[in-house]
């Protein structure tokens, strides 16, 4: 028999209502017309197929995929709040889960209440609860709220409550879903750490979530979803890597044909060599086409793969005879050793601000040399790299 902690699924396929999605008006109307002529099969859209999947106990597992590639139905499976279609899934010992952020947390209840009923759930004694009842108000940082019905909570408290129920009461496997989302800042770091800390006694992790970053300071390996597949299982940086790369491939494949500014040719090299190196200076050479008249404003970024970039520069150009040559030169590099992408993108200035000339998109890849970043301390998610020149004494 398998340890607890231990989650397999074996040929896992969840299959959903297409017609229980929000519907359009015209899409009712079609679907109200199928069934005046006689029915016909429903429609089914398949959110898993054919999962397999062995977590071993005080694995850290970062699910990561686009939105609706099946994240958190998976969760849900594995909670049984859900049943599959086929396939089955058998997740040892007790589950903390926090997938939705009113999963499992009773509206009329206080929260007191609610953390005894939770524990009740898990199986644990109101000894064991009570052990445990004042750390899970001082993380959830609920004071005198605790005797409050949870209906009058905001959605930050209860996720608050939701997340430090589900994780302060050990369980052997810890599910959690875009805790990151609602919290603030502070919050955000203290569900990291504490995630950590409970890796560290062995418990099972499994945590969705869109923040790249987040998901790579915690966990150690990582399962991209795609479409309801497994697109890859590896090692967390590579599987993130993979990830990343297919986003950008994505938005370059969405053509930018027929847009009024458009990128004819695009450079990246060092001023001092020909590979860009930290601290030292970097060109970056654009040639613009396109009939677009009046002044435009052209935005650069660089990024580690995700459209949201590290820094971003803009400048005005205009297209004359339909071309424009821009150079940006940065004199000294704030970006530690690896791999960036260059994302360009043109608005409008005049008539309509902010009008998308050429949308934002990545335009090329560019490799720096130079030291790695000190790593941070455990506790410390860094958000995006940037090297910063500095002398200890
Ligand atoms: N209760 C439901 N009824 C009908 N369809 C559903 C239901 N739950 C999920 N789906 C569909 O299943 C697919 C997978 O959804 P899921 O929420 O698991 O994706 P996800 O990867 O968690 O997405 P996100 O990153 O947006 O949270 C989607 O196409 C979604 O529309």
């Amino acid at each position: 028999m398998s340890p607890d902690g231990t989650i397999r699924t074996e040929h896992l396929w969840k299959r959903f209502r297409a017609d229980r999605q929000r519907m359009l008006l015209r899409d009712r109307v079609e679907q109200m017309g199928r069934r005046l002529r006689g029915g016909g099969p429903e429609d089914w859209s398949w959110a898993l197929r054919d999962i397999d999947l062995h977590i071993e106990p005080g694995d850290a597992v970062g699910l990561i995929g686009s939105n609706g590639s099946g994240k958190s139905t998976l969760l849900k499976l594995l909670t049984r709040v859900m049943y599959p279609y086929a396939g089955t899934v058998d997740v040892r010992g007790r589950i903390g889960a926090l997938i939705e952020i009113r999963a499992g947390i009773h509206p009329d209840l206080t929260g007191r209440e609610n953390i005894y009923l939770f524990g009740a759930l898990l199986g644990l004694k109101r000894r064991e609860v009570a052990a445990r009842f004042d750390a899970i108000v001082e993380f959830a940082q609920l004071n005198t709220a605790i005797d409050r019905q949870v209906k009058f909570y905001s959605s930050g408290m209860q996720m608050r409550l939701g997340f430090a129920v589900a994780a302060y009461l050990e369980p052997e496997v810890l599910l959690v879903d875009e805790v990151l989302a609602v919290g603030d800042a502070v919050f955000q770091q203290k569900c990291l750490d504490r995630m950590r800390e409970v890796l560290e006694q062995g418990t099972t992790l499994v945590f969705v979530s869109h923040d790249l970053a987040a998901v790579e300071s915690v966990c150690s390996r990582g399962i991209w979803l795609e479409q309801g597949t497994v697109r890859v299982d590896a090692g967390i940086r590579e599987a993130l890597g993979a990830y990343r790369e297919s986003i950008e491939a994505k938005t370059e494949a969405s053509a930018r044909v027929g847009e009024p500014v458009q990128l004819l040719k695009c450079e990246v090299r060092g001023t001092e060599r020909d590979s860009p190196a930290t601290g030292e200076g970097l060109v970056v050479d654009l040639v613009l086409g396109g009939d677009h008249r009046n002044p435009a404003m052209l935005h650069l970024g660089v990024s580690e793969g995700t459209a949201s970039p590290v820094f971003s520069l803009r400048h005005e150009i205009t297209t004359k005879d339909g071309e424009a040559r821009v150079r940006c030169v940065i004199p000294r590099l704030p970006l530690p050793r690896g791999r960036y992408t260059l994302w360009v993108g043109a608005y409008g200035m005049w008539h309509i601000e902010g009008q998308s000339l050429m949308a934002w998109h990545p335009a090329g890849q560019f490799e720096v040399y130079g030291p790695e970043l000190d790593p941070p301390p455990r506790a410390v998610v860094l958000a995006a790299p940037v090297y910063v020149e500095h002398e200890w004494s």
